[in-house]
């Protein structure tokens, strides 16, 4: 069980101007901003749950995980998980965690990847049975075996992430945090990781936070999602029900010839390039045989799709109605 109680955050970070006389001037006086990365955030994670974490950029995201990783000290509030809290215990508490950050390695650089995962072995003081059937069980699923030799420096990013989740793993946590562990994988390497930690959940009952910008991720691994902006919790949902909320709405493609057609009430205009355009229907004010007829009268139509809104259309949606 998670528990984010109230949780603020803030950086304070030293402004300086740019030049060289700014910078000699910064050496006797420094002027300081402060950055408000988290407000009062607080939700719940039960046991075995997979939680969607997402946001815009410098939403939050990263701050919240170090947080309960135990790598930050929030200025105020409480964080338990597992009965424990993360910065004050961190010893024991990092033997019941695994985390991945998509954008920073946790295995040694320079040498063979087998050798990092001993090193946590002997860090973590992980049983030599329970080591090495998870090297095993981790190596088939994960598809290492011919990685293991290998020093990361020398692997690809998809061949590394598969690492860095195995290491992540090795020690059996409880709690899976993972930060972005898609970012710039190939299609295939995402569905991989997406079918693994779906698998992981599923067998061991492992609690996974997730914080991504790859809305399929989310819908391949969860249907519970927290949407966080400029540091505050806007909304935790099921993410169904959040389609729901805002796929009411159609999307209809058209492509004309001549002048672009004008709209009409029910409709809101998303795109409009080189003679074709995107438009949001709101069916309740206007059919899509209506829409249709409209476009079909009023303009040089050569073309005409109508699809229900994407899981990206929809969170662009949200970080509008919600102004993040
Ligand atoms: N070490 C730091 N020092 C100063 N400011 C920071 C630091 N880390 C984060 N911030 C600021 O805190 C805010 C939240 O950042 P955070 O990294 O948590 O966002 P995020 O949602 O993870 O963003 P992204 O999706 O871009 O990774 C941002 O305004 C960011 O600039």
């Amino acid at each position: 069980m998670i528990e984010f109680q109230n949780i603020t955050k803030t950086y304070r970070v030293a402004k300086r101007k740019a030049g060289f006389g700014n910078a000699v001037k910064a050496l006797f006086s420094r002027e300081y901003e402060t950055i408000h990365a988290l407000s009062n955030v607080s939700f719940q994670v039960a046991d075995g749950e997979i939680v969607g974490y997402i946001g815009p950029n410098g939403a939050g995201k990263s701050t919240t995980v170090k947080i309960m990783c135990g790598i930050l000290t929030p200025d105020s509030g409480n964080c338990i998980v597992n009965g424990r809290n993360p910065w004050k215990e961190r010893i024991a508490y990092v033997r019941e965690i695994g985390v991945v950050f998509g954008q920073r390695s946790q295995l040694w650089w320079d040498v063979p990847i087998i050798d990092s995962f001993e090193l946590f072995r002997d860090m973590y003081r992980i049983e030599s049975k329970v080591y090495n059937e998870n090297l095993e069980e981790l190596s088939t699923l994960l598809d290492l075996r011919e990685l293991l030799k290998t020093p990361a420096r020398n692997l690809s990013l998809g061949q590394r992430m598969r690492c860095e989740i195995a290491a992540s793993l090795l020690h059996n946590p409880k709690v899976l945090f993972l930060d972005e562990p898609t970012i710039g994988l190939d299609a295939i390497s995402k569905i991989a990781v997406r079918k693994f930690v779906k698998k992981i959940n599923k067998e061991r009952g492992t609690t996974v936070i997730i914080t991504t910008h790859d809305m399929q991720d989310i819908e391949a691994l969860t249907e519970r999602v927290l949407l966080i902006g400029h540091g505050k919790i806007l909304l935790d949902g099921n993410i169904d029900e959040l389609k729901r909320r805002t796929s009411t709405e159609k999307k209809i493609d058209i492509k004309y010839d001549g002048k672009p057609p004008a709209i009409c009430n029910g409709m809101k205009c998303r795109k409009i390039k080189q003679n074709q355009m995107s438009i949001f229907l709101d069916p309740h004010i206007l059919s899509v045989p209506d829409a249709i007829a409209f476009f079909a009268a009023h303009t040089g139509l050569t073309d005409i799709s109508v699809s229900d809104i994407s899981t990206e259309e929809m969170v662009a949606t949200l970080y509008k109605e919600y102004d993040i």
